[in-house]
């Protein structure tokens, strides 16, 4: 049957492209990744100030989320803090896939692979980042996705699971039917999408990462020692 976008679930679409490319890392502090020297120090403290600077933008694209304020206090804190790395595997996955004309795509690779994380986790995290680039999402798809893994219901301490699902599965429904009219020749698309699940590994990869940094004496800014309860 033909598959029909309603006029609410476009003006939520046009809700949540505008806020996703509203919120950007302000240019002084993506233009560092092209200035500073390249040392796994150097590397490590420009990733930890891109990082919160992401979170940041993370925090105030999350407000513009429509019902997203309307949930309860503590579990948007809670939404946050389970999604803040996914949401910024998939950002800097669009850098690293050239998606964004800003996009400091190789100096951003190098840093990252020079910034005294445990070779372990690289082959992971870059066919993570291969799997992506591969998909050529659109920038609505992306800002959706980006939406779904905010609004997963089942993080740690989420008290009122069923408002957050309801809310997640409102933009799984726009998401489903997006992919159907943009990507007509690929039917399993949205499955597709949905297999990004293995952000979750990279999510537990992440917390692994994070305690080998600290073990070698890395510091982190305060905001990410919130968000990520390191520290
Ligand atoms: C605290 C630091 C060391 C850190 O810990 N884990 C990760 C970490 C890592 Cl490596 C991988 C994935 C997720 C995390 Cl969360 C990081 C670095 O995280 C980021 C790296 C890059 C970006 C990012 C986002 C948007 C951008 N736009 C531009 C631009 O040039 O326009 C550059 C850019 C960079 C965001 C987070």
């Amino acid at each position: 049957e033909k598959v029909e976008i309603t006029k609410e679930q476009r003006a939520l679409i046009k809700a949540i492209l505008a806020a996703y490319d509203r919120h950007q890392i302000p240019q002084d502090v993506t233009k560092k990744l092209l200035q500073e020297q390249y040392s796994a120090e150097e590397n490590f403290l420009l990733l930890t100030e891109v990082a919160t600077s992401q979170v940041q933008v993370l925090v105030e694209f999350t407000k513009n989320i429509p019902g997203f304020l309307s949930l309860d206090r503590e579990d948007q804190i809670a939404l946050l803090k389970g999604s803040a790395v996914e949401a910024m595997f998939l950002r800097s996955a669009q850098v690293l896939s050239k998606k964004m004309p800003s996009g400091h795509t190789e100096v951003l690779e190098e840093r990252i692979r020079k910034s005294g994380m445990s070779e372990e986790f690289m082959t992971p995290m870059f066919n993570f980042y291969k799997s992506i680039g591969e998909l050529h999402m659109t920038q609505e798809e992306q800002a959706l996705l980006t939406t779904i893994t905010i609004l997963t219901p089942d993080r740690p301490y989420v008290k009122s699971h069923e408002a957050v699902e309801r809310l997640q599965e409102t933009m799984l429904n726009v998401l489903r039917k997006l992919c159907v009219l943009q990507h007509p020749q690929e039917p399993q698309y949205f499955a597709r999408l949905g297999r990004l699940t293995e952000l979750r590994t990279l999510h537990h990869y992440h917390a692994e990462m994070l305690t080998s940094w600290k073990t070698n004496d890395h510091k982190f800014t305060p905001l990410l020692c919130e968000i990520w309860d390191v520290q």
